[in-house]
Parts: C-alpha cells; sequence; structure tokens
C-alpha cells in the first residue's frame, strides 16, 4: 500500500490530549473517511524515555489487529522530522467517562450490557497474552452504534511464555531485572489495582480489578475509591476502604464485590481458562447469560 502521510489528511478538532500524544479528528482527504490521529511528539518521547512505551502500543495494536471489534484499530503509521503519526479508529460517540458523567449514572440494564462487552473484551485482550494495566472510562470509547472500544495501550503489558520453562512471565520481571528499563510503572491512580501499588506486579487479574471499579462507577455514577491525594486514594485501596451507596444493585454489588478482591487469584475470573466463565455465569451475579448475546440496548439512562 502507497506510503502515506500528514499531508493525506485534513486535521480537526483535538479529541483527547494525554502526557505523550495528542488525539485529533482527522480526514483522509482521497477517501473522505473519518480517523482519529494520534500525534506524538519524538524529542518529549526521547526526552522522557518513553521510546519503549510507544513501540509497546504498536505492537499491542498490531496483534490485537481487526478481529476483535472491541478495540480502536491501527490502520497506518508514519513519521516526520518531529513527529509519530497512529492512524486510529475514530470512536464517534467519545467516552464512557463523558456518558457516566452525562447520564449520572447507568440504568442497571445498560450497566450490564457495557459490562458483558467489557468481559468479552478482555477476554479477547488477556486471551492474546495482553494486559491493559490502565482500563479506565475514559478509555473505553463509543462507536457510531453505541458498541465499546478500548483504547490506549501505551501502559499494556505483553506477556511472555518462556518456552522452556513453559511458565508465563512477564515484562514486570523483564523490567525489574534490568536495572537499566526499571518502570515504576503505575496506572490510573482510582483504577490502580493493590498489586501494582504493593509489588509493582501486574497480570490479567489487574484489568479485573478495573473492570469491578468501572461497574461500580457505571451503577452508581462515582468511582470506588476517591481521595484529595493520590496517596489518600492509594492508601484506600490498599485497605479495600470503599463502600456502595443506599440503592446498590444488589446484582452488580455481588459481582464487583467479586472483582475488588486484594488477593488477584482470588478475583472472579482470575483462575479461568478463557473464557471467563465464573463472570459470565455465577448465579445471580450482574452479567446474566441474556447480556452476553443481547447485543440490541446499549440506550442510555435517563
Ligand atoms: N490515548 C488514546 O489512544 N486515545 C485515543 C485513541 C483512539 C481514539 C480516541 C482516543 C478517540 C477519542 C474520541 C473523543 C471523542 C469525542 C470527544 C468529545 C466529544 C465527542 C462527542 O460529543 N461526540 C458526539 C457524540 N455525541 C455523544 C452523545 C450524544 C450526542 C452525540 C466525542 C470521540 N472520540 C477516538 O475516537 N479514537
Amino acid at each position: 500500500a502507497r506510503r502515506r502521510s500528514a499531508s493525506d489528511y485534513r486535521f480537526g478538532k483535538v479529541l483527547g490530549e494525554g502526557s505523550f500524544s495528542t488525539v485529533y479528528l482527522a480526514k483522509d482527504i482521497h477517501t473522505n473517511k473519518e480517523y482519529a490521529i494520534k500525534v506524538l511528539e519524538k524529542a518529549h518521547i526521547i526526552r522522557e524515555k518513553k521510546s519503549e512505551y510507544v513501540m509497546r502500543e504498536k505492537e499491542v495494536l498490531r496483534i490485537l489487529g481487526s478481529s476483535c471489534p472491541y478495540f480502536v484499530r491501527l490502520y497506518w503509521t508514519f513519521q516526520d522530522s518531529e513527529h509519530l503519526y497512529f492512524v486510529l479508529t475514530y470512536a464517534k460517540n467519545g467516552e464512557l467517562l463523558k456518558q457516566i458523567d452525562k447520564c449520572g449514572c447507568f440504568t442497571i440494564e445498560c450497566a450490564r450490557y457495557y459490562a458483558a462487552e467489557m468481559v468479552l473484551a478482555l477476554e479477547y485482550l488477556h486471551g492474546k497474552g495482553i494486559v491493559h494495566r490502565d482500563l479506565k472510562p475514559e478509555n473505553v470509547l463509543f462507536d457510531e452504534n453505541w458498541h465499546i472500544l478500548i483504547t490506549d495501550f501505551g501502559s499494556a503489558k505483553i506477556l511472555k511464555t518462556d518456552n522452556t520453562e513453559n511458565q508465563k512471565c512477564d515484562n514486570d520481571a523483564l523490567d525489574k531485572g534490568d536495572k537499566r528499563r526499571r518502570t515504576s510503572f503505575v496506572g490510573t491512580a482510582q483504577f490502580v489495582s493493590p498489586e501494582m501499588l504493593s509489588e509493582s506486579s501486574s497480570s490479567p487479574a489487574s484489568d479485573l480489578w478495573a473492570l469491578g471499579c468501572i461497574i461500580y462507577q457505571m451503577v452508581s455514577g462515582v468511582m470506588p475509591f476517591r481521595g484529595r491525594s493520590e496517596f489518600l486514594i492509594f492508601q484506600k485501596i490498599l485497605n479495600l476502604e470503599y463502600e456502595y451507596p443506599d440503592g446498590f444493585d444488589p446484582q452488580a454489588k455481588d459481582l464487583v464485590q467479586k472483582l475488588l478482591v486484594k488477593n488477584p487469584i482470588e478475583r472472579l475470573g482470575a483462575t479461568d481458562e478463557a473464557p471467563y466463565t465464573s463472570i459470565r455465569f455465577v448465579e445471580g451475579n450482574l452479567i446474566l447469560k441474556q447480556g452476553l448475546i443481547d447485543k440490541k440496548k446499549g440506550l442510555f439512562a435517563r
């Protein structure tokens, strides 16, 4: 295929800004198709020693490809003297966070629906040996049909299978082992799991913790672990200090309290072989069988 460059696109509004990238709405001048183009400044990436994260995001997006509908797709990458460009799926209906803030909270049917889509997405992601590590409502987007698109793999981890011992080791260990590449990575305060805080270790169960936090927020409208500083939030996470507001749906509570468990291997689904059957079908939990099959809803609360 023909090499692309920024001149192939008409850049529009800023869709999002991160510490190392800005995402623009852009239109392909040849096809008129809309994309989200993530632009990264080379000098900043090098200065902040984030090249490994950029390469990892590209590798994760390559591995994910286009076979699962619940992830943004990477169409092309190109660069010029100052910037790197990732041409990604444009999620027309924006971020889950904005919808939660706009609606106050979701109906339980709607929360069930999106919890089900997120479980399907995590089954696929973890099945590919990838841990997101920064799952949060800002990184869950909606496409034009109100299906989810998970994005932002800059913090992701690719689990490596060591063929000789057939063990699943991971690049935490590699990072720990190699002083030059020690990463003091931690996700976003309110969604980071206890093990990432206390041992700097992460696994697919770390994403299940974040899933529990997101379900709590969809149902209640607020995050389970809140505080005036990151330190206070971290303390609450490590002490499992959170509560369910009056009227919190009992089925949702049943599921959330089985995900917000300190020991990662005791989290619902953590010991399942793919797919996450124990999350899908535990009697009385939020994600009932029909939640995974009925793809017609997705309408928002009030
Ligand atoms: N860190 C990252 O990788 N970030 C990314 C990556 C890919 C990507 C990405 C971020 C996107 C962000 C994004 C942001 C938005 C957006 C931002 C602000 C407002 C809106 C918006 O209101 N859209 C109109 C849809 N409304 C929704 C509610 C009902 C009326 C119509 C969308 C759409 N998509 C995107 O579309 N694709």
